[in-house]
């Protein structure tokens, strides 16, 4: 594994191999993966639920908001790093879990963890990887020889706690520094492209390796996650005392929600609406922020995804209290690209960008975003 060629190209690519360098931004390797991509796969990654409005709210709850920089107070040399619940990041731009991730390149979850790994920064791992968790965790390793790869696991509880616990183990042993338990997805989300595509399997071959020889365990279909619409707050208490790692919940949309949850002694949150994909019509994450800052985030750190694309995103959720951001799709156009390059190549572009908007704002570090720099566009402005 170890010694596996570090570049991967999709096999349905015909385009030139085309430089990386030609790629700018994270749109651009969008637009390019939608021309490589089994239209099938690209519908099944950019799509979201029904309509879709919320997929479109999330780049656009970024948009309407503006920028106000200060003068005259920077630095040369800025500081990007984060510190959240103990794991480290080079820079406060995160992987969110993503499924599936050998649709679209051979090395799959293994090249995912490498790109992390070399960005220096956070991988959350989801349960519905195509490689087993354990040899994800091994190739970060092997690529980050100098530190520990920073390795968190997502998952959803399952409806049989034995094949949770399981889970954990799993995760626990492989190396993985906290849990992020999705909760926003009683029933799973209804992504109407995938219907009209008749996409409800994985394709021979593929499956969910951390689901192996669990009592879930059943034939390779693509929505083989078991979903629990039945599950409480209590769940949650009983995953907590059953592991050492800390436990963040990613999905919490209602505020009383945080509190709740916060109240409980939840560690973290990752206010997130999946990219748009479970229940249609929820806010742009970034409108949901101040509220969620403001009522958890003096005690537990606040992560966010949902929509970023550009560092002025980055920092425009820094400012109004997340600790950090997460990238979906974003990341897998980079795998569909050029796998493992790609993805860190996306990374990068994130960070340079997050670096020059830190510049153009007067900031020394992340740590320098406050509130005040963040403006709501006027009204009729788009
Ligand atoms: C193809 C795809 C697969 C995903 N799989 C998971 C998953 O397995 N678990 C999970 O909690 N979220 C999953 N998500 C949601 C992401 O973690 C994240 O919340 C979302 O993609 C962020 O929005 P963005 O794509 O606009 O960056 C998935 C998203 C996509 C696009
Ligand atoms: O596609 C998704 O968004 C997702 O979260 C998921 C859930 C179950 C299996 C695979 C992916």
């Amino acid at each position: 594994m170890v010694s596996a060629p570090r570049r991967t190209t999709t096999p349905r690519t015909e385009e030139p191999p085309g430089a990386l360098e030609d790629l700018l931004t994270v749109r651009e390797f969008e637009a390019r993966a939608r021309r490589i991509l089994d239209p099938v796969h690209y519908d099944y990654i950019a799509g979201g639920a029904r309509d879709e409005v919320t997929v479109r709210a999330n780049e656009a709850g970024f948009a309407r908001l503006s920028l106000l920089p200060r003068v005259l107070g920077g630095t040369a040399e800025r500081d990007s790093a984060v510190s959240i619940l103990g794991t480290r990041a080079s820079m406060p731009v995160l992987v969110s879990p993503t499924a599936f991730h050998r649709l679209v390149c051979a090395e799959g979850e293994i090249a995912t963890g490498r790109a992390a790994a070399r960005a220096d920064t956070i991988l959350i791992a989801s349960m519905a990887s195509t490689v087993a968790i354990r040899e994800v965790a091994a190739a970060a390793r092997a690529a980050a020889t100098d530190r520990d790869p920073a390795l968190w696991f997502q998952l959803y509880l399952q409806p049989d706690p034995q094949d949770t616990l399981a889970l954990v183990r799993r995760a626990a042993a492989a190396g993985c520094t906290a849990l992020v338990v999705t909760v926003d997805s009683p029933v799973l989300g209804v992504n109407e492209r995938n219907v009209r595509n008749r996409f409800h399997d994985l394709p021979p071959g593929l499956a969910c390796e951390n689901l192996r020889n669990l009592r879930g365990d059943e034939p390779d279909t693509v929505r083989r996650i078991g979903m629990s619409p039945e599950l409480n707050w209590d769940d949650v208490d009983r995953l907590r005392a059953h592991t050492k790692l800390p436990v963040l919940l990613k999905g919490v949309l209602h505020p009383e929600d945080a509190r709740i949850a916060v109240d409980r002694g939840v560690d973290g949150l990752l206010l997130s609406n999946h990219g748009g994909r479970q229940l249609d019509t929820v806010p742009a994450t970034i409108e949901l922020l101040p509220e969620f800052a403001a009522v958890a985030g003096r005690k537990v750190p606040v992560l966010l995804d949902g929509g970023v694309r550009r560092g002025t995103d980055v920092v425009k959720a820094l400012a109004l209290g997340a600790t950090a951001v997460g990238i979906g799709r974003p990341l897998v156009w980079g795998l569909a690209v050029a796998g493992e390059e790609g993805a860190l190549r996306v990374l990068e572009l994130l960070r340079a960008e997050l670096d020059h908007t830190l510049a153009l704002c007067g900031a020394r570090g992340v740590k320098d975003l406050t509130p005040d720099l963040v403006r709501s566009a006027q009204a009729g402005a788009r």
